[in-house]
């Protein structure tokens, strides 16, 4: 079984079909996110676990594993996390043996992941593609978050703080795209996801 650091580290195998999303929180990753698993089953989404409460819409195992601190706990202590963060009070997490398993089959895989997840990701499979999802501007981006209606302001707040050291970040990525458009940001990352990748 080849190792984390050789998955990433082979440049002719499929290792290079992992692509990875990351972006300030409320720039619209989940929407993009969703439009790719309901038009494109050829490309394999990851399924984070989290000890984030599911909110109105979301189903246990589609968008999110929803799992105890316990839980969580020991996938860390077992090894069983590719990466993991904590977010806004939460944490979240990438079940490894899914991931490799697709890797293996040369299944293109998608994780959408924040930033200090992505930065694990960088570290250990260097063989990824990163791809940033900004905003048009920090208004819109406020906008979205606050519109979306599923948090509390002072998490809003919270998450818009974060959002600041994101948006910081943009220049460790190997692309950004602007969410404008969802349909033209999930056509530009489903070509970034299956072209071949330099
Ligand atoms: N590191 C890491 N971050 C994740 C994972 N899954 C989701 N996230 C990120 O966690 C953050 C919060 O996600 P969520 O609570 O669903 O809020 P939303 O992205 O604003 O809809 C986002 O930046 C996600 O990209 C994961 O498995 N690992
Ligand atoms: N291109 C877009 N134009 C306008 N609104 C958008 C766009 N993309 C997403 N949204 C809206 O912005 C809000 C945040 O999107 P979401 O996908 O939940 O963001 P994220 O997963 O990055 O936190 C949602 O209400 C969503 O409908």
């Amino acid at each position: 079984m080849p190792t984390e650091s050789a998955i990433g580290a082979d440049q002719s195998g499929p290792a290079k079909r992992l692509t990875v999303l990351s972006g300030p929180s409320g720039v619209g990753k989940s929407t993009v996110v969703r439009e790719i698993r309901e038009r494109h089953p050829e490309v394999w989404l990851s399924v984070s676990v989290t000890t984030r409460p599911p909110r109105p819409r979301e189903t246990d195992g589609v968008e999110y594993h929803f799992v105890t601190d316990a839980e969580f706990d020991r996938m860390i202590a077992e090894g069983g996390l590719l990466e993991w963060a904590e977010f806004a009070g939460n944490r979240y997490g990438t079940p490894r043996a899914p991931v490799e398993e697709r890797l293996r089959a040369g299944v293109p895989v998608l994780l959408e992941i924040d930033l200090q997840g992505a930065r694990q990701v960088r570290e250990n499979m260097p063989g990824a593609f990163h791809v940033f999802l900004a905003p048009p501007s920090w208004e819109e981006l406020v906008r979205r978050l606050t519109g979306r209606g599923t948090e509390s302001a002072e998490v809003v707040q919270r998450r818009l703080d974060t959002a600041r050291v994101e948006l910081a970040a943009e220049k460790e990525f190997d692309r950004t795209l602007t969410n404008t458009s969802v349909e033209d940001v999930r056509d530009e990352l489903l070509a970034l996801i299956l072209a071949p990748q330099m």
